[in-house]
Order: structure tokens, then sequence, then C-alpha cells
């Protein structure tokens, strides 16, 4: 646990306690030992501190933090704290791989630190919903001052051994052999006044400020804290470091008392968890086939088809983890463009060595060689069938076919080749070398081998790989449907855009359902209801009523804007449409091809065409039409001043626009809703617990295998704030099963025809027998 041994009058202590030596209450205790024992020895006038194996401590071991031994542990930790910080031998930390936590606080009670120019030091807790609570909220100030110190443990990010020299929290970079270097370096300072080496003993620099600090950061913390009670507590814990230290220890170890026995710091260390065991992967149609049971094919070179957006941030995401990459693109302006982004991205990651494991092609043959190709074309069943019918030829018979789709239907897919074994659906999320979700759809042939392959790529390239099954849009984008339709709903009731959105936002989402259309574009959409046939212009069939499609409530309102052009803030407005006569809209509607930023005027191409309507679908569909082929089409309004979300030109900033208002108070009459007041409780029930439905009928139908596959993907993917856990965590802990049945029935008895809002048959099931989502697959066994 703590290895003990002695070179000359150096002891050294070793925690061995692999993998990541991370505290447990029998290493701490261990150390007590060693510490005791070095101390009496009066042959022993240092000792070092080090970590044997790949890493210093990376903190408390957070399966003991959490259970019944979280208490002895605690007691131990303070005990090794406090023969440490008292030690009248120089204690020297030797610090290589990741000071995290725990580890790092270690390090600060000691009165030198080494570091090896590789390590990393943080203090994460706040990603856990707790503190740095072995004294870190007391020591880090008194070293780097309180301004830095909010943003380091506020932020919990990582500081790089170098940084961690100029600001003065290793004394020195080791080059050569750590624990040699450690040995020698302790011997040197034996015998040395250790009371300026105490951290504890120090005064804060700017401590004079600690109130204006406080004051001038607290509102970004509140901001970037979405609802998470850790941030602020941390911010508090800090505040009392200009306190005498027992003081501030005081205040310290109260706060952490409270937010280790708050909701969010469970949920918190749910979420670490989930994180990795997703990873543990089985089939759902045959637990046999699973993480240990399938192999994975080994991936060296991988083939991107399609440049744009999505491909080129593939590309990126597979160089950075050091694959080979033929990047294919039909366009040679569209390809042009990408290797300027990719380019410029790796350059800003200081990884442009990387630029020479691609090569960038306009010919498929190029393909015949790779071990995998993703393809990134335009999301369109048609376009996406003919590429994977040609790459079925080229590739080589082994290589594996995955689809970059958000929805589509992967047999389908695979139907279109003759390894139908070896297709499988790879689900990025844009910006994909940015965004860490990968959802993994296996359809009714893929092989073992082939999941196993897109799971182990996920890890390859930093993603957090979930695995799921084949149905239209598969678990994200699925659940995302019922949460969208009750939040246009809610439009129809009274509420305006930006109401909905802001309540969303409350809860902690970092933008809500209409902010977050504009930003991924309306036309997605839009795009899916055509094919679908559910939009005005191919259906409903005559006798259908306007607000009805197929038994279900429709509301129209997105492909009415979609229809005048509002694809959201790459046309400058998006959200609601302007109903204003179609004449006018033509006179100032322009198209702007995104590759090369030209602009046709539409009236010119109009008269080739009978509608408007007709025109954009035209354009937008037409995936085999010369123009738009190998080019996103984006429609361009000159009317955006009077739109509603509008966006400035280069701006994010939802402009909300009161003739939109207006407009939406015509639908309303138009269709015979009457106003009236919503609170924002209700807004966030009606959206989270459509989508939280939705997410039981996933489980029930074996889409998702686990609850906690539904809140990685959630979490990683669509913003759901990490401090409630992801959907199914918050649902059942915080919630309730039963009181999100009761509201699921109060709610469609009010709205019947809301077929999302009826509950789900498991989640009835499981409220009537006492069941939990652990026991349908969730592995808590961590927690
Ligand atoms: C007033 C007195 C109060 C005292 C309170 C003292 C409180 C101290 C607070 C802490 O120290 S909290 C813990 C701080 N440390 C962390 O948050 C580190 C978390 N770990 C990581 O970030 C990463 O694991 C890593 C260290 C960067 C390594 O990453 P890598 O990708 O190499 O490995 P993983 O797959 O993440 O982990 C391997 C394996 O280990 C498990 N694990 C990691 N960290 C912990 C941990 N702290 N406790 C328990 N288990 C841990 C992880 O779950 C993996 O397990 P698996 O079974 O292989 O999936």
């Amino acid at each position: 646990m703590a290895e003990y041994s002695t070179y000359g009058s150096v002891a050294v202590l070793q925690v061995n306690n692999p993998p990541l030596n991370t505290f447990t209450r029998h290493v701490l205790q261990a150390l007590v030992s060693g510490l005791e024992r070095a101390q009496r020895d009066p042959a022993v006038r240092s000792i070092v501190i080090a970590g044997k194996g790949p890493t210093f401590p990376a903190g408390a071991d957070l399966e003991e933090l959490l259970g019944t031994a979280a208490a002895p542990l605690l007691s131990n930790l303070r005990m090794v704290d406090k023969h440490v910080d008292t030690c009248q031998k120089p204690i020297v930390c030797a610090i290589h791989g990741t000071a995290l936590g725990g580890g790092f606080e270690l390090a600060l009670a000691s009165h030198y630190r080494l570091a090896v120019p590789s390590a990393t030091l943080s203090l994460p807790e706040v990603h856990l919903g707790m503190l740095p609570g072995a004294g870190g909220t007391q020591r880090l100030p008194r070293v780097v001052g309180v301004k830095s110190a909010i943003q380091l443990i506020t932020s919990g990010q990582d500081i790089k051994a170098q940084q961690a020299l100029t600001l003065g929290l290793v004394d020195k970079i080791v080059q050569g052999d750590l624990l040699k270097e450690a040995v020698s370096f302790a011997r040197s300072v034996e015998g040395r006044p250790l009371e300026d080496r105490r951290i504890s003993q120090r005064t804060v620099p700017d401590a004079d400020k600690v109130d204006e600090v406080v004051e001038a950061t607290r509102k970004t913390i509140l901001r970037k804290a979405r609802g998470a009670i850790a941030p602020l507590t941390c911010v508090q814990a800090i505040q009392a470091s200009v306190l005498p230290f027992a003081a501030g220890m005081a205040r310290e170890a109260d706060l952490m008392t409270y937010l280790m026995t708050s909701w969010q710091a469970a949920a918190q260390q749910y979420v670490f968890f989930s994180e990795r065991e997703v990873r543990q992967w089985s089939h759902p149609r045959d637990k046999h086939i699973n993480f240990r049971t399938a192999k994975p094919t080994v991936i060296k070179s991988v083939g991107v088809v399609g440049a744009g957006t999505m491909g080129a941030g593939i590309t990126i995401s597979l160089l950075q983890a050091g694959l080979k990459v033929v990047l294919l693109e039909v366009n040679k302006k569209q390809l042009d463009k990408a290797i300027a982004v990719i380019q410029k991205t790796l350059r800003q990651k200081s990884a442009s060595q990387k630029m020479s494991q691609l090569t960038t092609t306009m010919d498929y043959s190029q393909l015949s060689d790779v071990d995998m190709v993703i393809e990134a074309v335009f999301e369109n069943l048609r376009l996406k069938k003919e590429v994977f019918r040609k790459l079925d030829v080229i590739t080589k018979p082994q290589a594996v076919l995955a689809s970059n789709t958000s929805g589509l239907d992967i047999d389908k897919i695979a139907a279109a080749t003759k390894r139908p074994d070896k297709v499988v659906g790879t689900h990025f999320f844009s910006p994909a070398n940015v965004m860490r979700l990968l959802e993994n759809i296996y359809g009714k042939k893929t092989s073992a081998e082939t999941v196993a392959t897109v799971m182990q790529l996920a890890t390859t390239i930093g993603k957090v790989g979930v695995l799921v099954g084949n149905c239209a849009g598969f678990v994200g984008n699925r659940m995302l449907g019922p949460y969208r339709s009750e939040a246009l709903f809610l439009l129809e009731e009274g509420v305006d855009p930006q109401d909905v959105d802001r309540a969303i936002e409350e809860f902690g989402f970092p933008m809500g359902p209409f902010r977050m259309t504009d930003l991924a574009g309306n036309d997605i959409g839009w795009r899916r209801r055509i094919e679908a046939r559910l939009t005005t212009e191919h259906g409903p069939p005559p006798d259908t009523p306007a607000l009805y499609r197929r038994g279900d409530r429709y509301c129209p309102l997105p492909d009415m804007l979609c229809l005048q052009g509002r694809l959201g803030q790459k046309t400058g407005a998006g959200c609601m449409m302007l109903q204003e006569a179609k004449d006018d809209l033509t006179e100032n509607i322009y198209i702007r091809f995104r590759t090369d930023g030209s602009v046709f005027d539409l009236r010119r191409l109009l008269a080739h065409t009978k509608t408007l309507e007709e025109l954009i679908l035209d354009l937008l569909f037409a995936d085999d039409c010369a123009l738009l082929a190998h080019t996103e089409a984006a429609l361009m309004s000159h009317h955006a001043p009077s739109m509603c979300n509008r966006y400035d030109p280069g701006s994010r900033t939802a402009l909300p626009d009161p003739v939109v208002l207006q407009m939406i108070q015509d639908y309303r009459q138009e269709h015979g809703f009457k106003k009236r007041t919503i609170s924002s409780q209700e807004i966030v029930e009606r959206c989270l617990y459509s989508l939280i439905n939705e997410g039981f009928h996933v489980l029930d139908e074996g889409i998702a295998s686990r609850a906690l596959d539904i809140d990685v993907i959630y979490l990683f993917g669509y913003g759901w704030p990490r401090h409630t856990g992801g959907p199914m965590y918050y649902v059942e802990r915080v919630i309730g099963l039963e009181k999100l049945l009761r509201s699921l029935e109060t709610y469609s008895a009010r709205y019947p025809n809301h077929s999302h809002l009826q509950p789900s048959p498991l989640l009835r099931d499981m409220v009537a027998k006492g069941g939990s989502l652990a026991a349908l697959g969730t592995t808590d066994s961590k927690l």
C-alpha cells in the first residue's frame, strides 16, 4: 500500500495501489505508519513521498469516499495531512503522472514538490460535486492568490508541470530519474528551517482584495454553474483562506460535509462512473456478445467520405488520435476549404505534424486500402445508399463501413452492400472534434466484431462511445422529438419562445430548444419531416385536420419558418416565421453557397420553377443536383431586422422580435388557441418529462440497454446538466418515478392528443411493482 525504504538518511514512501494509487483508508493508514516510522527513526533526516507505477496518487478512492468507508477514509486523510504539515523533517513529494485531488493536496501539505515535465496537477473535485476538502481550498490561495485559486478550483482544470512551476506550486522540474533526484534533493535540504516551507503558515497574497475578487467572479461562476452548487461553495471555502489556517480548515470541512451529503455530489459521481461504464457494453439482443467476448478489428487507417463540417471534424478527431486518414470529397472547393479548417485546427492544437497522416482525394479508388470508412455526406438516405454501394465495391472486403447519420435506418444503408455485417452507424455530434459523444448504432446484421471495432474506435479517439439499437433518431434524437413537440405546443398555448428557452436554461441546459435548433439549423428537422411526408407541402392527406398528422397533434410552425428561409443562425434568423406576402419575400431572398460565398438571386432561379416553396425544397433536397451535391445551401433573407430570433452578422446572441410575437399571436387566433400564463415549472416538466418518458420506451424496446447509456448520451451529446446526473438518473433519484408517473397522468389527461405524454407501460409497471432503473441494467455497482 505504501512501501517504505531508506536511502541513507532519506526515507522513501511509495504509494502502491494500482492502477492510479488512489487513497483508500488502508493506503492512508499505511502512509501514517510510514510517516510515524520515519519521524521516530533518528537516522532518517528527510522523507520522500512518491507514487509507484504510472502515477502519483490520483486522489481519494471514490468508491470508498461514497460508501460506508467514507468516515475512516476522511479521518485517515486528515491524519496524514497533520503528520505531513507538522513534521519536523523535510518532506519532498516526487510527482509524476497525475497528482489529482487529495494527491495534489498531500503535495501541497508537504514542504517541497518536484515534478517531471509531463506531470499534471489538478483539483478536479468540483466535477464530482465536491470541493478540495483536504486543505486544498486553504493552501492553494496561499500560493497563487485568491483570484487564481478561484479560477483553478472552480474549473478543476489541469495544471501542467511548467505552469505549476511558474505559479510556485512546484519547486523544481526534474528531467532525469525522478526518485533518484528527489532523494538527492531531500538530502540537500536536510536540517534547513521548515517554517517558511509550510504553506499553512503563509498568508494569502491578495487577502486585502478577497471580497472584491469574489464579487467580480460570482456572476460568471453562477452563470457557468447553471444550477450546480459546488462551484459557488468552493468560492465560499476559498474566501475563508484569509482567516487563520485552523479556522479556514474548519470552514472547509463544514462546506465539504454540506457538499458530500448533497444529491448533486452523488449525481456527479454517478456521471464519473457511468462515463467509464458505457465502455462495458453488451449487445441487448445477446448478452454473450459483449466488450469481453467480442474482438475489435485493428484500425490504423480510416477513409472519411464528405468534407463538410462533420467530415472535417471527424477527420481532425482521427488525426489527433494518430490514425491515418484519407479524406474524400468530390467537390474541389469544398475539399480545399476542409483542408484549411483541418490545418488551422491542428495548428491551434500544436499538432501540425499530424497533417502528414492526411491524404485528401476526389477519387474513390484511394479508399481501396483503408481499414474503415466513415461516410459523412448529406443526411439523405438515397445519397448515403449510393455512397455505400460504391464503397462496397471499392474498399477491401474486411473494411468496416460506418455511416455518420443522426437518425437514418442503418439496416437500409447496410442493405445497399454485400457486407451488412460490417456496416454500422457512428453518430458524431457537432463540432465532431470537440463533442465527446459517439453514438454507435448496430443494425440487424452488424457483427459483434464490427460493434467492438467502433466501440474501440471511440476510446482511441477520446470519445465516449455508447452502443444503441437502430430506430428513427436512435436514442438521442428520438428522445428529443417529444421534447421539441412539447416546446412548440407551449408556444401555441401562450408562451413566447424566449420564455421556453429561459426555463430550460434555468434548469441547467446551455441552450433552450429554440436557440438550439437555431444553432443546429432548422432545416435538419424539416428535411426529416419532409422525407416522412409530414409537412403541409407533401402531406397530409386532404381529409386530415390542419394540426394533426397520423392521428397525432402536429405543430406546423417550424415548417412555415423554414419555407421563409428562417433556417437559424446560418441565415441570420430562425425560430419563428414572419408571415409576409410571398411575392414580397421573393424580392429579398438570395441563396448563398457556403463553399464560395457566392450569392444567387432567387428571382433568376424562380424563372425555372413554379413556386418559391418548390424551389427552396428542390435546392435543399436535391442531393443529386449539381448545385447542391457538394455544397450546403444556406438561405439568406434580407428581412432579418423584422424577424424573431435573429442574429446580427457573426453573432450568436438570439434577439427576440416583437413582430414575430405578433405573428404567433395571429397563429393562435387562427387556430383557436386561448393564450394563458404558463409557469416555468410547467414548461420544464412538460418538455423534460416527455423526453424522459420516451427514454422509458427506448429502454423497453431494448434500443438502449441501460438507463446509464441514455444518461451518458444526454450528458455528453445534448448538454444535459451534469450536476443532475442525466435524465434517467435525475428522474429516478431526484424527482421519483411515482411523481413522474403522476405528472404525466395529469398532463396527458389535460392533453389527450399529445401521445408522448401518455406514460410508458414500462414506467407504469416499474411504479406498480416498485422496480428501479438499476434493476433494468443501470449498473450502480460503484455507487
Ligand atoms: C476534510 C477532509 C476531507 C478529505 C476529503 C478528501 C477528498 C479528496 C477528494 C478527492 O481526491 S476526489 C478524487 C479526485 N480525483 C479525481 O477526480 C480523479 C478521477 N480520475 C480521473 O480523472 C482519471 O481516472 C485519471 C486519473 C485522469 C486517469 O484516466 P485514465 O483514462 O487513464 O483512466 P480511467 O479509465 O479514467 O480510470 C481507470 C480506472 O480507475 C477508476 N478510477 C479513476 N479514478 C478513480 C478514483 N478517484 N476512485 C476510484 N476509482 C477511480 C476508473 O473508474 C477506472 O475504473 P474501470 O473499472 O477500469 O472503469
